[in-house]
């Protein structure tokens, strides 16, 4: 069911520092901060020639990634996103299969303009899930 590795995001307590360390230090390709208030947060995309890095900082009150960054101040890996042919057949499977399904379980608009869905990283070995339709 899962295929391509779409990107790995790492949440950050400041974005535009790390986007300037991945870009003079780490010498990589990065997008312009761009806001997204209906995920609670601003992303920033650096292209690999195999894969995407998101850089993710907390946006709003209400960010899902606020506490992470309460334990993890430094900043840390946060998910990782698999693409998949059919999100919501695999969105019925996954719920089929017992794996919780995050928010209303309904996808909804991505970074990328594609439906996205989260699973709960304490039913995939501590690893946050977002699939993303390809
Ligand atoms: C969609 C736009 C963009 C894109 O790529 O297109 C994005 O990726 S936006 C990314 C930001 N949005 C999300 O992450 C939505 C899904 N995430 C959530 O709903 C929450 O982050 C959630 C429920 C996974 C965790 O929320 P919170 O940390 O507030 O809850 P808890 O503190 O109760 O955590 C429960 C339990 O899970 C552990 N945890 C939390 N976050 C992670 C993580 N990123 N990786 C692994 N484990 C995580 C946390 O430590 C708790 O464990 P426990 O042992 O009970 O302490
Ligand atoms: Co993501």
């Amino acid at each position: 069911m899962i295929g391509r590795l779409n990107h790995i995001a790492i949440a950050v307590p400041d974005i535009a520092a790390a986007s300037r360390l991945y870009q003079g230090t780490l010498g990589a390709e990065v997008s312009a901060p761009e806001k997204l208030p209906e995920h609670g947060v601003t992303v920033v995309f650096i292209t690999l020639p195999n894969t995407k890095i998101e850089l993710l900082e907390p946006l709003g009150e209400a960010s899902p990634i606020a506490r992470f960054l309460d334990k993890n101040p430094d900043g840390g890996i946060h998910h990782v996103c698999y693409e998949v042919e059919d999100i919501g057949a695999a969105r019925d499977w996954l719920v089929t299969s017992g794996a919780r399904v995050l928010g209303s379980g309904e996808p909804k608009i991505g970074a990328h303009g594609k439906p996205v869905l989260f699973l709960h990283p304490k039913d995939f070995n501590g690893a946050l899930i977002e699939l993303e339709q390809a």
